[in-house]
């Protein structure tokens, strides 16, 4: 890397390699995680590569995302010393042919434990939680009874939750049978660590319990294999995260201290918000002069059920925020990153907010809000995947962008599908045809017709869910929370095949972060040179946080622990993105107050608070 700066913590990783002790880097925003992680990976090429590549060993490193893997890989160049992988897939890799301790385990351990959890949230009652409770009850089981008519058992990126008995396994479900194979099976440990002398894990705080106390089963011990984390509590927004991840007994915890991205106007704000690091600004950024400023504007109460913000109440507020904007003198500043977890407000903006409002109304369950809110849920995936970009690459008349998506996103034109045995030209033909039928179907028909449309073509890997919706009659009855409650797909998903697809489409440029705006969770890893953090509890109508109760508990009353903890980890995230300047607003009953409020308490400083009249 260009500008390169040595640290301490450096030395101290160095150190624990070559002593083969397994360790865990604590690190503030900023700091140069991954730098360090690839620094590290990298000596091991010197150090102990060759040797590694004779016994037939790898070193491991496991990422959040696939595109962090990407990144990391390219930094090694590609060097097969290294298997770079995500957790999902590194483990499936591993466990996927023990079929049968896949079964055991989930027949003696992962089902009883989620029926146990179940049977927990019923007391026998008729509220709507112990009704559901029962009946998930009932579902876990019987799978648990006909377990042994399941062929085999699967895992893909496109199963993000379990159904058993079409043997196909969830995110959360693997991580569960892997480490209780891995805590169980001392064989499968031991092959592990032999095939793997060093594990290391990036956003290790993002990591869940069971599958760091897995990777220190298989790190316990004197000498390899060695385990090293990297990550930051503070920035632990995944729920189910250790957040306080650390090694196996006897590593050691490595501190660093450096922030290289924020100016120091922003490191000190940081710096206020834990406890446990306080930065330093290093590198060029150091001498960097960099803004913080925080702007209160009063916020409305709610006229909508639900606690929602009217039409004209988030017309209002979006006014508010161009004013503060205004204000700052950051109108004509288009690169400004801005972060919302108000998303009406950014879905509003863009033009998809009847798609918001259903994806994250009363037919949606948490699932389908979360798989929403990270475009993949299994109703938008066939146009988030293939008919928006689709349309996209017709319009600009990009016939080797439609052949490639044709190739490699559908069924039909695969290697595999039905047109493989076709010559070049017919099958030019054919994607021709096809295309243009598609793409005339999603800007003049209905979402279902278009999905019905990619079904019969073969144009689209269709999960059974989404089969089951298209095969089915619409839902005649009026939608009741009461009887419906367990079925409220159906009309999530009647709804949405009747509604049309420009909505979608803005969705997907939403999605591409082709736009200033991103929800809050959606930065994570990035950095801007200016940022707009927006706050709104009300507009947000999210309960698991509350940005005013964590700043201004005086005005808006005490938080919730863990509501707290989550919005204060939030905000620590989004400040940190912020390479020089740093503007904030924060919707509050009363301004006034919660401005003295946070300048007693020192999060802010006087001069860098103002309320918008
Ligand atoms: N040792 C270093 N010397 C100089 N610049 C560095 C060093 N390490 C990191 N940087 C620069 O600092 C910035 C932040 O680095 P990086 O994104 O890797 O930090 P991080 O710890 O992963 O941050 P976060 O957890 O906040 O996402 C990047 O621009 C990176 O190039």
């Amino acid at each position: 890397m260009a500008n390169y700066v040595p640290t301490q913590a450096d030395e101290e990783i160095l150190t624990c390699l070559s002593e083969r002790r397994s360790f865990s880097v604590v690190a503030g925003a900023g700091a140069g995680k991954t730098t360090s992680l690839v620094e590290a990976l990298r000596s091991l090429i010197r150090t102990d590569g060759p040797r590694m590549l004779r016994d037939g060993q790898q070193v491991v490193c496991i990422t959040y995302t696939n595109r962090a893997a990407r990144v990391i890989s390219e930094r090694l160049q590609q060097n097969p010393l290294f298997v770079v992988s995500t957790l999902h897939s590194f483990l499936w890799g591993e466990i996927r042919h023990f079929q049968k301790s896949i079964r055991e385990s989930l027949r003696c351990h992962i089902l009883p434990g989620h029926i146990a959890k179940q049977k927990e949230k019923d007391n026998g009652g008729k509220s709507k939680a112990a009704i559901e409770a029962r009946g998930k009850v009932a579902t876990l089981e019987h799978a648990l009874q006909e377990l042994d008519s399941v062929p085999f058992f699967r895992y893909g990126d496109d199963t993000p939750f379990s159904d058993y008995l079409l043997g196909e396994l969830g995110h959360d479900d693997l991580l569960l049978i892997a480490s209780d194979m891995i805590t169980t099976k001392r064989a499968l440990s031991q092959v592990l660590g032999q095939k793997y002398p060093y594990f290391f894990v990036d956003e290790a705080q993002d990591t869940s319990p069971e599958i760091v106390n897995a990777l220190n089963v298989i790190c316990s011990g004197e000498g390899p294999p060695i385990i090293g984390y990297f990550g930051d509590p503070m920035q632990q927004i995944y729920d189910e995260g250790k957040g306080d991840f650390a090694g196996p007994p006897g590593s050691e915890t490595v501190t660093k201290v450096e922030n290289f991205r924020s100016a120091p106007e922003v490191v000190t704000l940081l710096n206020a918000f834990r406890t446990d690091v306080t930065q330093v600004p290093a590198g060029k950024n150091a001498s960097e002069i960099g803004s913080v400023g925080l702007i209160l504007a009063r916020s409305e109460t709610p006229e909508e059920p639900r606690r929602r913000y009217s039409e004209a109440q988030l017309e209002r507020a979006t006014r508010r925020l161009d004013e503060a904007v205004e204000r700052w003198g950051w109108a004509v500043n288009t690169s400004a990153k801005q972060l919302f977890l108000a998303r009406r407000m950014i879905a509003r903006r863009l033009g998809f907010l009847s798609l918001h409002d259903l994806f994250t109304g009363p037919y949606a369950s948490t699932r389908a809000k979360n798989d929403y809110e990270s475009g993949e849920h299994f109703l938008l995936k066939p146009l988030v995947e293939i008919v928006v970009p689709l349309a996209r690459a017709d319009s600009e008349g990009n016939t080797g962008a439609v052949l490639r998506l044709l190739s490699t996103k559908t069924v039909a034109f695969s290697a595999g599908g039905q047109y493989n045995k076709a010559s070049i030209g017919k099958v030019k033909e054919i994607a021709k045809t096809v295309t243009k039928t598609l793409v005339g179907l999603f800007y003049s028909n209905k979402i279902g017709d278009v999905i019905r449309y990619c079904y019969e073509q073969d144009l689209i890997h269709a999960s059974e869910r989404l089969i089951k919706h298209l095969n089915r009659v619409p839902r005649g009855d009026v939608y009741n929370e009461e009887l419906h409650s367990r079925e409220k797909a159906d009309w999530l998903a009647d709804t949405f095949f009747e509604m049309r697809g420009d909505e979608v489409e803005k969705y997907c440029t939403y999605l591409d972060e082709n736009t200033p705006f991103s929800t809050q969770h959606g930065v994570k890893g990035e950095q801007y040179d200016d940022v707009i953090v927006v706050f709104d509890d009300i507009e947000a109508a999210w309960t698991k946080y509350s940005f005013t109760k964590m700043l201004t508990p005086g005005v808006s009353g005490e938080a919730k622990d863990s509501q707290k903890e989550r919005s204060r980890k939030l905000a620590y995230v989004c400040f940190s993105r912020a390479k020089r300047n740093l503007r904030i607003l924060l919707f509050t009953p009363d301004p006034e107050t919660a401005k003295s409020e946070l300048t007693n308490h020192r999060l802010f400083e006087e001069s860098q608070v103002s309320i918008l009249g």
